[in-house]
């Protein structure tokens, strides 16, 4: 139902440009993320300090994508950032078993904030190049995705070194902001 109703949102009002918040916990590869759908390339980062914002442009379609600081003092401030949010790419580092329980912490917090009402959620399973790695179905479990009612929602696996996966979730944004798929 939370599913059915994102969609119809997004067909009655079409936005020119679609946002996307990108949130994490500190190491998780957002910055990493971001730059590598951007230029194509794997840049070395520092710890995000505040955000970075850059203009993807996929399938036609335009993404204003925001990255943000997920240390922990900063996570504070990223409902700051939440308003005419269409969609939110929770990116996990999957090789980090002790701080999965923080992060869906911080999932369910931002689930509940009412600037993210329609937003979609894509979860990245990302540092999938890391043997040992959680799976998919492993993190699906220990975030309990499956109790997410409200709002539509992804999970993809990804390495945001190689690349794969990244273009997938972006896809998946895509077809549901647009209401294409
Ligand atoms: N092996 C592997 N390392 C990755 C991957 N993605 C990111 N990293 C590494 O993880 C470290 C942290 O990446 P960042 O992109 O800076 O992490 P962040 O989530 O932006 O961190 P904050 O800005 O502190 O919130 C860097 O050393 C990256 O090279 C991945 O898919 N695989
Ligand atoms: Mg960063």
């Amino acid at each position: 139902m939370g599913a059915m109703m994102s969609r119809f949102w997004f067909m009655l009002f079409p936005a020119k440009e679609y946002k996307i918040v990108v949130v994490g916990l500190d190491n998780a590869g957002k910055t990493t993320t971001l730059y590598k759908l951007h230029l194509g390339e794997v840049v070395t980062t520092n710890p995000t300090v505040g955000s970075n914002v850059e203009e993807l442009v996929y399938k036609n379609i335009r993404f204003e994508v925001w990255d943000l600081g997920g240390q922990e003092r900063l996570r504070t401030s990223w409902a700051t950032y939440y308003r005419g949010t269409h969609a939110v790419i929770a990116v996990i580092d999957s090789s980090d078993r002790a701080r999965i329980s923080l992060m869906k912490d911080e999932l369910f917090r931002l689930l509940g904030h009412e600037d993210l009402q329609h937003s979609v959620i894509l979860v990245f399973a990302n540092k999938q190049d890391i043997k040992d790695a959680m799976t998919p179905a492993e993190i699906t479990d220990a975030l309990s995705l499956h109790s997410i009612k409200d709002h539509d929602w992804h999970i993809q696996a990804c390495s945001a070194i190689s690349g794969d996966g990244l273009y997938d979730g972006l896809g998946w944004i895509a077809g549901r902001v647009t209401g294409k798929a």
